[in-house]
């Protein structure tokens, strides 16, 4: 296990560039489930999640080779092996096992995936999705049991819109026998990434990116080679942390049409944001002004910036109001952030800014990987030593981290820890 250390206070200035998305990835590994031939995905995130889903798909039965950012799956042996607990549990997106397996193999037993405490994150969407194209869904001892004699398109109406749902029933739709509409899909461009892959594996669907998704069942899909899209909530962060203390940071592969949400919050608070094709190119503001606001499904403010922007906002002149509507409980990271000095409290779904506050190096703790992202940005605009434990969250979603922020300049550095803080953090 190891801890982040930062000295704070330092401008940071050059250029980071972004890696594959994680929430892309996630989803495009477990999809090669679903073909007969060798799938290649170029660009993937250095991160923990990608490893896990690697060993889970050798686990059953697939030979992977995984190459810096470049992965390829020959699913070809493949079985419908059990993966009731362990590794599973380790990541949100494992249920995409659930959608993949199911339709290749018409069964599967998955455990209750993991992911970051956010309050309760219910898969009642996804299973009453599977249930439509025909399939038998049980929850055994923790483990969701899947059987379908033949799977058979459906027209299913979301009664969230969620990103996991669409994408889960899109994943076992493509092989059920005829049509399927997904109706109040979610619209993530990872959605979108997710469908191409699946085109290019031999899949008929339409309308992936819009509010109703069309799918036309195949008896059969094909390897391919794909490029997965940049992260765009990685490259939030780091226009996040660009906007708190840099002098001219160019933030490269990334789509700034993925972020305009972000890139009109950021203008509103004050801060210079200037965009071409591929970069997004920021200069802190002389003031940050204080900002509302609140998350909403894409194209809404991304939940996985909440965190991140309420430690910019500490900086900011004002009382902002931070709303998260996806989660309920997405707020651990004020605590830790109260102890580095920061004004807030936080009221039901709300937290409340008031600043601004020149923040204090501290201990503290990531609770999950955004909470991460925010103490390290809190770590970067406060005064003297900060240090990050629960990193094993951060390494989650951000490739190379330490390194990529050393490039821009900053105080940063990862140390092991002692047994005797092992323990601590443990107990803490
Ligand atoms: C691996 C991955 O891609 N994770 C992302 C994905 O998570 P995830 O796919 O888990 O999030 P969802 O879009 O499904 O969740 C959105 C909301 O719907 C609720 N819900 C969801 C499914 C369901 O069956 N029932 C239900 O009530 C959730 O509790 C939440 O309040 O989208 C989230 C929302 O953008 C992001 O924060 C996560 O980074
Ligand atoms: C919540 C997140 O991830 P996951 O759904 O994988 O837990 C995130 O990426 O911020």
């Amino acid at each position: 296990m190891d801890k982040i250390k930062v000295i704070g206070g330092k401008t940071l200035k050059g250029s980071v560039k972004i890696s594959g998305a994680k929430n892309s990835a996630v989803a495009l590994i477990p999809a090669s489930i679903l073909a007969e031939s060798p799938v290649t995905i170029e660009g993937l995130p250095e991160i923990s999640d990608v490893e896990i889903l690697k060993k889970l798909l050798e686990e059953i039965g697939g030979v992977v080779h995984l190459e810096d950012q470049d992965i390829t799956i020959d699913p070809s042996m493949m079985t419908s092996m059990p993966l009731p607990n362990g590794k599973v549990k380790k990541l949100r997106a494992s249920y995409y096992l659930m959608g993949a397996m199911l339709g290749r193999f018409k069964k599967a037993v998955i455990g209750l995936p993991g992911g970051c405490h956010l309050g309760p994150r219910p898969i009642d969407q996804h299973i009453k999705g599977f249930e439509a194209l025909g399939a038998k869904v049980t929850n055994e001892q923790g483990a969701i049991y899947l059987r379908a004699d033949e799977l058979k398109g459906a027209r299913i109406y979301l009664d969230v819109v969620s990103v996991g749902a669409t994408i889960n029933i899109m994943l076992a739709a493509v092989r059920a026998k005829g049509k399927t509409v997904i109706e109040n899909a979610a619209k993530e461009p990872e959605i979108i990434d997710v469908a191409t892959l699946l085109t290019n594996m031999g899949a008929k669907i339409k309308g992936a990116g819009t509010d109703i998704i069309r799918i036309e069942g195949v008896d059969h899909l094909h390897g391919c080679r794909h490029t997965i899209i940049p992260d765009r909530i990685e490259a939030g962060t780091y226009m996040i942390l660009a906007s708190a203390m840099g002098r001219g940071v160019l933030v490269d592969n990334v789509i700034p049409y993925h972020l305009e949400s972000l890139i009109a919050k950021l203008r509103e608070m004050g801060v210079s944001v200037e965009t071409s094709d591929d970069q997004v190119y920021i200069s802190k503001a002389k003031k940050l002004v204080a900002a509302d606001i609140k998350t909403l499904v894409y194209p809404g403010f991304p939940t996985d910036l909440q965190q991140p922007m309420t430690a910019l906002l500490t900086n900011a002149e004002g009382t902002s109001v931070v709303t998260d509507t996806i989660y309920s409980a997405r707020f651990k990271h004020i605590d830790e952030l109260r102890r580095m000095n920061a004004n807030i409290k936080v009221e039901g779904r709300s937290a409340i800014i008031t600043g601004p506050v020149q923040l204090n190096g501290a201990k503290v703790k990531a609770t999950d990987l955004r909470a991460g992202a925010s103490l390290l940005i809190a770590g970067l605009m406060a005064r003297g030593l900060t240090e990050i434990t629960g990193v094993e969250h951060i390494d989650r979603g951000y490739s190379h981290v330490v390194e990529k922020l050393q490039g821009l300049g900053a105080n940063v550095w990862r140390e092991t820890l002692t047994e005797e803080e092992m323990e601590q953090v443990k107990n803490s």
